[in-house]
């Protein structure tokens, strides 16, 4: 898998555990806890990455913006919104 394709993957991985909600599945207990719950730590991990860019060095800060990403990922899911619909917005924002 090339690397720009692991986005996409994520997506699907994340849209797999949402449809069948396995037990031991982290994006499952986000979903039970809701888009509230997911947005709050969408925001967490925000500060997390902001905290980590700042104080802790390059591999704590490639770690958090990965957590952010995810987590962002996983609200994306649940507001139905995919990455291509990113991707096209961030496109038509181009120069
Ligand atoms: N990329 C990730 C990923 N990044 C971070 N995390 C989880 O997000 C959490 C971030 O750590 P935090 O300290 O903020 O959260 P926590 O304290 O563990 O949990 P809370 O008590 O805060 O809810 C950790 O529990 C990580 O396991 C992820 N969990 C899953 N994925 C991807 O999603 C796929 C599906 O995962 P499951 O749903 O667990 O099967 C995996 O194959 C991965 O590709």
């Amino acid at each position: 898998m090339s690397e720009n394709e692991i986005l996409d993957k994520l997506y699907n991985i994340i849209l797999d555990r949402l449809r069948s909600m396995p037990e031991n599945s982290y994006t499952a207990e986000l979903a039970k806890k809701g888009k509230g719950y997911i947005a709050r730590k969408v925001g967490e991990e925000a500060v997390e990455a902001i905290v980590a860019s700042l104080d802790e060095g390059r591999e704590r800060f490639i770690s958090e913006a990965a957590d952010l990403i995810y987590h962002l990922w996983v609200l994306m899911a649940v507001e139905n919104v995919s990455p291509d619909d990113l991707y096209k917005e961030l496109k038509r924002r181009m120069k």
